[in-house]
């Protein structure tokens, strides 16, 4: 059994255990469930800002504790004054040390879009993304068929939230494109092996439909290594572990965007 597969089966029981603990009715009765979205395209397309997706990431299946030492209001807000087009927030709390509260907590102190980052395999999750004050979801094709995709796709454009498709190779690509996806990510770290290279956005970019925004996801420790991307048509780049293994994120942020 690959991680990835103890990720999913984890995740059904927790869905299936939050949709008997919260209803649908409770989820629509949050404040922020009436909130319109921040567009994804449209910040990451600013020429104001550098495209980077921050990501708050206490700790991973990978590499273990990453920081837990930090507070999730100080380390958005500082990537958000760095520059990120976008941020990322875990919400997975076994095998990441997320937490939904964590997107809510960035949500009240920035006004750029936030990504929940989680594995999304029922609808459910999406109107919980909705209701914690997110902008963007996740889709991994690795996880999901065709016609899941579609269909949470679809059910997240109806909320008006963005939509990231994430690929690993060109077989997931080519069987997941779908007209409600906003962005395609590629995904440098092998879920199944956690093997890491850059490469494979660079082997994926030319495959990649001109209407969906290409991002670059993992691995990404360097400036020159984005400038060889954006030469390549990349428009978003999801960092986490670079940033927060310093002590200060905000201070490895800051930092980095001098290079760009
Ligand atoms: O990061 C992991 O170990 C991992 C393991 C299994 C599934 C997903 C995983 N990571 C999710 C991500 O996609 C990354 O958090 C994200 O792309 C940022 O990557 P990095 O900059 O390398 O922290």
């Amino acid at each position: 059994m690959t991680i990835l597969d103890k990720i999913v089966e984890q995740k059904k029981k927790e869905v299936a255990a939050a949709k008997q603990l919260v209803s649908i009715a409770e989820l629509e009765a949050s404040p922020y469930f009436d909130r319109t979205p921040h567009s994804f395209k449209d910040f990451l397309l600013a020429p104001d800002r550098t495209g980077i997706i921050a990501e708050f990431k206490r700790r991973s299946p990978s590499k273990g504790i990453i920081n837990d030492k930090v507070l999730v209001e100080d380390v958005t807000q500082a990537y958000a004054t760095a520059g990120a087009s976008a941020l990322s927030v875990l919400t997975d709390e076994q095998f990441f040390g997320g937490a939904q509260k964590d997107v809510t907590a960035a949500r009240k102190v920035n006004n750029i879009p936030i990504l929940r980052k989680d594995f999304m395999i029922d609808e459910y999750q999406v109107l919980e993304a909705k209701a914690i004050g997110a902008d963007v979801i996740l889709l991994i094709a690795a996880i999901l068929t065709p016609a899941e995709i579609k269909h949470l796709a679809a059910a997240a454009k109806s909320h008006g939230l963005s939509v990231l498709l994430e690929v690993h190779n060109l077989e997931e690509l080519e069987r997941s494109i779908d007209s409600n996806l906003d962005a395609i990510g590629v995904n440098n770290r092998n879920l199944a092996d956690f093997t890491v290279s850059v490469e494979n956005s660079f082997k994926l970019a030319e495959h990649i439909p001109d209407e969906f925004i290409k991002i670059s996801e993992s691995a990404i420790s360097n400036t020159k290594v984005i400038k060889e991307l954006k030469e390549a048509g990349f428009r978003g780049f999801l960092i986490g572990e670079n940033f927060m293994r310093q002590a200060d994120p905000g201070a490895a942020i800051r930092e980095f965007v001098k290079g760009l």
